[in-house]
């Protein structure tokens, strides 16, 4: 059947007692193409009923659907022309795993952080509203995405609005790991009232049978503050906000779903639709562990099992630290945004429950929440992917530094990424950051550096970040272990004519350029690891004027106020006679790949990196004669 589909609306000429078997056909495809190329696979497997059922009652591209995070969009993309795409998924020229605006006119809003979908479904519906155009708007977030500030302050704002907006909750009573939270706990009890519906429906209906009695009683029940109320109304929260609350629905029975659907297109105003769904349907081990298949790497369709080995990531080492800290020093408290496993932190919750704060997707929470657990006498470490930690740029600044308090940022993620693609990228942190008084940063070279620099964190006193990347950390330099001491670089190599002084990631680059530029210039370049972004080695560099005639900095970073702006404008600033060339992420967004490909992209290579060293020889050569 899926072969029949090659475009958007296909579907609605699928005979209606075969969407069942469509939608076990997509579920095999989606299997069997992740078990390759890897990617979401569980939120992927929950949501196939439920976007059949959408595409049936809507038309697009005229209605609009909004996926939030974009993770679940896959059967969505497949009923939009694009299976084919799927053996390319996520690599480099291939079609993302988010919602692409670039990909398809089917894809209304591109997503890939959460809780953005209700903004974006009020905004298209003001839109439309000014416009006086018709279609449908419809915005689809997970209960997880729904622990997020957006989405309230998005719901707040829908409640106002007259016309037709559908906010489709769906409930798989699952982030990542397990929800957290007063939402989701309320979300718990309308799932239950759910066994209550017929006969919620079956008192209704008794009673508005009374004459002269029953109507009015049933009104009188309906405005009662009691738990009378959530029975007869369930959904009562959102109800008493202005939206109207359908469901629970069963998220995986297709024609009533799309029975619902085309009652809530009917409806004006804001109506929000609560469909019950499981994580990882249909294939069981993504069904007993959806959070290991929440993202997932290629795999063996039938055990379940990883393909190939992998070497102990900069996360391992942290969840390690964690660990062993957490005995040490009984002070240190440990944040999350809903990254538990992501992060490192379930060994760090296992061992002390009472110290782990899984916050939900709510970064601007976290960090003024661990602010105010560091005026408590708490040590918090909030541990947050670099490009997630973007939301929480005010907080870091108003709560955090400026009343300069002590809240170590463990900053995962931080480089370019890979498969996520532009979304996930964390390459603007050490501008953010480094542009706020009172912080300090620091980027570890191989994986003891970053236990050694957690240390120093835990045991500093102020605002203090450690960023290091994803993946396999880098097990090279292990005899270079001075001890950490604020602002100092660590010189690994003294050589001549040319410094390179690499952040974190890029030492390990480094080491292969300075071996190529022997190779290929003769050059005995010096090799510098940074280990401080903020505050720079001041001495260092002045030192440097008597021995170098170029300072090479290199990091994952956009250049635009990153540490070699830093460094040029110190050198400016003193008058040092050496020249600085930066070798950071230029300022666009780089799609998904390997994160080979896209360092390639970026000319992050050691060949490339060695030509711009040629290349200013060259130029200077030309200045001189
Ligand atoms: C701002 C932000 N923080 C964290 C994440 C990481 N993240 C991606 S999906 C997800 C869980 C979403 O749960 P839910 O919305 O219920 O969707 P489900 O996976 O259950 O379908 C999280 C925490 C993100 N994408 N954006
Ligand atoms: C959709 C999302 O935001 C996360 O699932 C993210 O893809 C996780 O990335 P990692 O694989 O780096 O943990
Ligand atoms: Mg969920």
């Amino acid at each position: 059947m899926l072969e029949k589909i090659q475009k958007p609306n296909d579907i609605k000429k699928i005979p209606a007692d075969q969407l069942p078997a469509l939608a076990e056909e997509i579920r095999e495809f989606i299997i069997e193409s992740l078990s390759k190329t890897g990617g979401h696979l569980a939120s992927n497997l929950g949501v196939v009923e439920l976007t059949i059922a959408m595409h049936r009652v809507f038309d697009l591209p005229k209605d609009k659907l909004i996926w939030d995070v974009g993770h679940q969009s896959y059967t969505h993309k497949i009923l939009t022309g694009r299976k084919d795409g799927f053996e390319t998924l996520r690599r480099e020229g291939g079609i993302s795993g988010f919602p692409k605006r670039s990909e398809s006119d089917c894809d209304v809003f591109d997503t890939g952080h959460s809780s953005t979908s209700i903004s974006a479904g009020v905004g298209y519906v003001r839109a439309r509203e000014l416009k006086k155009e018709n279609y449908s708007v419809v915005s689809i977030i997970g209960d997880g995405a729904l622990t997020g500030g957006m989405a309230y302050e998005a719901l707040n704002n829908a409640a106002s609005l007259k016309s037709n907006f559908i906010i489709v909750l769906n409930d798989n009573e699952m982030s990542i790991t397990e929800n957290v939270g007063g939402m989701s706990s309320y979300l718990s009890g309308l799932r239950t009232a759910s066994a209550y519906t017929g006969f919620k429906m079956d008192v209704t209906k008794a009673l508005n049978r009374i004459p002269g009695i029953g109507p009015g009683m049933v009104d009188a029940m309906r405005k009662t503050k009691s738990s009378i109320k959530q029975i007869i109304i369930p959904g009562m929260l959102f109800e008493d906000m202005g939206l109207t609350y359908l469901g629970p629905v069963d998220g995986h029975n297709i024609p009533q779903l799309i029975k619902t659907f085309q009652e809530a297109k009917r409806f004006e105003g804001p109506i929000l639709v609560h469909v019950l769904t499981q994580k990882g349907r249909g294939y069981e081990p993504a069904m007993r562990h959806p959070a290991r298949f929440h993202g997932a790497g290629p795999f063996d369709v039938k055990t379940g099992l990883p393909v190939g080995k992998s070497n102990p990531t900069y996360t391992d080492v942290f969840s390690t630290v964690m660990r062993k800290m957490g005995d040490r020093r009984k002070d240190v408290a440990a944040v999350t945004a809903a990254m538990m496993t992501g992060v490192g932190l379930k060994r760090f919750s296992n061992m002390f429950p009472d110290r782990c704060f899984d916050v939900g997707i709510a970064e601007e929470h976290a960090v003024t929440f661990a602010a105010a657990l560091s005026l408590g006498g708490i040590t918090p470490v909030v541990a947050i992917y670099s490009s997630f930690l973007q939301r929480a740029y005010d907080q870091i600044m108003h709560d955090v530094c400026m009343q300069n308090l002590h809240v170590v940022f463990a900053i995962d993620r931080a480089g370019l990424v890979g498969y996520d693609g532009e979304t996930h990228h964390g390459i603007f942190d050490l501008s953010y950051l480094g542009s706020m008084p009172n912080m300090t940063i620091l980027a570890p070279k191989n994986l003891w550096e970053l236990s050694d620099m957690i240390k120093f964190a835990v045991d500093y006193d102020g605002p203090i970040a450690v960023r290091y990347p994803r993946g396999e950390a880098y097990a090279g330099l292990k005899e270079f272990r001075a001890p950490i001491c604020l602002g100092k670089s660590e010189v690994i190599h003294e050589g001549s004519r040319v410094a390179l002084l690499a952040v974190g990631s890029m030492v390990k680059m480094a080491e292969e350029v300075q071996k190529q530029l022997k190779e290929r210039m003769d050059m005995d370049a010096a090799l510098v690891n940074a280990r401080f972004v903020k505050p720079i080695d001041e001495e260092l560099l002045r030192s440097f004027a008597d021995t170098y005639e170029l300072v090479v900095t290199l990091e994952e970073n956009v250049k635009d106020g990153g540490f070699g702006e830093r460094v040029l404008a110190f050198a400016e600033e003193e008058d040092l006679p050496f020249g600085v060339e930066i070798i950071a992420l230029p300022d666009r967004f780089i799609p998904h790949g390997s994160v080979s490909y896209q360092m390639k992209q970026v000319g992050f290579t050691p060949e490339d990196i060695c030509g711009r060293i040629e290349e200013y020889y060259r130029k200077q050569g030309q200045e001189e004669r």
